[in-house]
C-alpha cells in the first residue's frame, strides 16, 4: 500500500484564493488587511520564511510591513517597536519571527503583542482561549494540520485516537487542544515517554513535531493511519526532511504529508487566515 499525499501547496493555493476574495471585499469597504513582520538578526532560514510571508501577503492583497533589525537590537527597543505596532490602526496582525537572539526573552516579546493582533496565536491569552473554546487566534502550524485533516474528510474526529509527538508551546500543546476540540481522543508523547512505538501503533492520526529526523518509522505506524509531519530538518546531504521516515512510512500509512510541500506552506496560509480574521474583527468593532 502507498499512502495518499496530503498536498500542502495545493490546499494552500485554494485557501489563499479564498482569503484574497475576503481581502478584496474588506478593502472595498475601506479596511485593507495589514500584517507587520518583525525579524531580528540574520538567521538564514528565518529570512526565507519572512520573505515568503511578505510575498504571500502581497499575493492576497494585504498591506505588509517587514521590519528588519540587527541582531544587536535590545529587548527594550524591540518591545517599543511592538508597542508602536499595537497602536497602528493600519496593522491588524503582528508577527515576531522566532527564534530571537538569545539576549531577548521571547516570552516577554510575545506577551507584549496585543491579543487582538496576535496572529501567530502564541500569546497566553490565545492559548487560554483555545483551551476553553473561546474566540482567539489559533497557532498557525497546528491550525494548518487541522485544515489538512479536514481536507481528507476528517473534521469531526469522534472515535479517532490521535497521538502527538512533541509538547512545545507553539505546536505540540496547541495541536493536542485542537484535536481534542475536534472530539479526538488525544495522547501527547514526548522525550519522557517510555515506549513511543507502543503509543503510535494505536493511533489513527499521528502528528510528529519533535524536530529530529526518523522519529517515526514504518514499524511504529498502524496500517492506514494518517501521518502529519511537522518536522523541518536537514538530512546528511543537506536536503530538507521532516521527522518521519517518509520512504518507509508511506508504505504503511493511509495518508501522509510530505516535507517540503506539506505543513510548511500551510503555516503561512493560516497566518493569512488569522490576519484576515483580525482585520474583519477590527472593522466590525470600528
Ligand atoms: N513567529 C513565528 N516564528 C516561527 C514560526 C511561526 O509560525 N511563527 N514557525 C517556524 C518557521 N516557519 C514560520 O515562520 C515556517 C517554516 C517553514 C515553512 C515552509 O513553508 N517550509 C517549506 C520549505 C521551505 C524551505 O525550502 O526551506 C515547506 O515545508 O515546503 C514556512 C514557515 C519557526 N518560527
Amino acid at each position: 500500500m502507498t499512502a495518499q499525499l496530503i498536498d500542502g501547496n495545493a490546499l494552500s493555493k485554494q485557501l489563499r484564493g479564498e482569503v484574497a476574495q475576503r481581502a478584496a471585499a474588506l478593502t472595498a469597504k475601506g479596511t485593507k488587511p495589514g500584517l507587520a513582520v518583525v525579524l531580528v538578526g540574520d538567521n538564514p532560514a528565518s529570512q526565507v520564511y519572512v520573505r515568503n510571508k511578505v510575498k504571500a501577503c502581497e499575493d492576497a492583497g494585504f498591506k505588509s510591513v517587514l521590519e528588519k533589525y540587527e541582531a544587536g537590537l535590545s529587548e527594550a527597543e524591540l518591545l517599543a517597536r511592538v508597542e508602536a505596532l499595537n497602536n497602528d490602526p493600519s496593522i491588524h496582525g503582528i508577527l515576531v519571527q522566532l527564534p530571537l537572539p538569545k539576549h531577548i526573552d521571547d516570552h516577554k516579546v510575545i506577551e507584549a503583542i496585543s491579543p487582538l493582533k496576535d496572529v501567530d496565536g502564541f500569546h497566553v491569552a490565545s492559548a487560554g482561549a483555545l483551551m476553553v473554546g473561546e474566540v482567539g487566534f489559533k497557532a498557525c502550524t497546528p491550525y494548518g494540520c487541522m485544515k489538512m485533516l479536514e481536507s481528507i474528510g476528517m473534521k469531526d474526529l469522534r472515535g479517532k485516537h490521535a497521538v502527538v509527538i512533541g509538547r512545545s508551546n507553539i505546536v505540540g500543546k496547541p495541536m493536542a487542544m485542537m484535536l481534542l476540540a475536534a472530539n479526538a481522543t488525544v495522547t501527547v508523547t514526548h522525550s519522557g515517554t517510555a515506549d513511543l512505538g507502543a503509543m503510535t501503533r494505536q493511533a489513527d492520526i499521528v502528528v510528529a513535531a519533535v524536530g529530529r529526523r526518523n522519529v517515526l518509522t514504518a514499524d511504529m505506524v498502524k496500517p492506514g493511519a494518517v501521518v502529519i509531519d511537522v518536522g523541518m530538518n536537514r538530512d546528511d546531504e543537506g536536503k530538507l526532511c521532516g521527522d518521519v521516515d517518509f520512504a518507509g512510512v508511506k508504505e504503511v500509512a493511509g495518508h501522509i504529508t510530505p516535507v517540503p510541500g506539506g505543513v510548511g506552506p500551510m503555516t503561512i496560509t493560516m497566518l493569512l487566515v488569522n490576519t484576515m480574521e483580525a482585520a474583519e474583527r477590527a472593522a466590525a468593532a470600528a
